[in-house]
């Protein structure tokens, strides 16, 4: 069943060592096939020097597992959130890496201080609450997804493809799996340099407007953008 979309998914979970973005277990990266509202996962646990495409997990939009006999990422309930609630979405990304868990440790967004972020974000990359004492004993994982699809609702999400969550770590999505852990391994990078920027300058402001317009729009096409529909 979806050999293709596992082959697809592995490969993109692949990526994720090969970019130093995970360390040991961490991270996760799921696709999913909308003709047939099925989506794969990384199963959890798993090294990735031990991980094979045939090792993928198959649920539905209901949370079901359909195929394969590992458990499904820890971080499942909150890739199939988001795939509930954004339809363009095709493909989610869940990292530990360094920089942009730093970011959302200290709770803060990533302002944009150039282009390299301009390209391929529109704006400051937010950092959404903690969950709630009551959020985390009732449905941890589930919450987290439900915090990123408040925060993005009527928003033009697939111009802001990431999102940090305080004192957790960071979510890219994209139209597929390997557009979502690009857009991954530019967080990490965007994370870096603005981290670097602040500490060479801690006076320094967000890029100008134009000039992030100018970036965002030469790759994106006008009209897309991040804010309200
Ligand atoms: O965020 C976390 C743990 O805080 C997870 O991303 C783990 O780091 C990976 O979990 P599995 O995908 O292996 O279940």
């Amino acid at each position: 069943m979806l050999e293709q979309l596992k082959r697809e998914v592995y490969e993109a979970n692949m990526l994720l060592p090969k970019y130093g973005l995970v360390t040991f277990t961490w991270g996760n990266v799921s696709g999913i096939d909308r003709e047939s509202g099925l989506f794969v996962i990384k199963p959890s646990g798993v090294d990735y020097d031990k991980l094979t495409w045939e090792d993928m997990v198959v649920l539905d939009l209901d949370g079901n597992q359909v195929e394969g006999t590992m458990r499904p990422s820890s971080d499942t309930p909150t890739h199939l959130e988001l795939y509930r609630n954004f339809p363009d979405m095709g493909g989610i990304v869940h990292t530990h890496s360094p920089w942009a868990t730093s970011w959302a440790q200290a709770g803060r967004g990533i302002p944009c201080y150039g282009t390299t972020h301009a390209d391929y974000m529109y704006g400051e990359i937010p950092c959404v609450r903690n969950l709630t004492k009551e959020e985390i004993e009732e449905a941890y994982e589930k919450n987290t997804g439900v915090l990123i699809a408040e925060h993005f609702k009527d928003k033009e999400y697939m111009a802001m493809p990431a999102v940090l969550c305080k004192n957790h770590g960071p979510f890219t999505w994209g139209k597929d799996a390997h557009e979502a852990v690009h857009n991954a391994v530019v967080l990490e990078e965007v994370a870096k340099m603005a981290a670097r920027c602040e500490m060479i300058n801690p006076e320094v402001q967000p890029a100008p407007q134009e000039l992030q317009d100018k970036h965002y729009y030469r790759k994106h096409g006008a009209g897309a953008y991040y804010g309200q529909k």
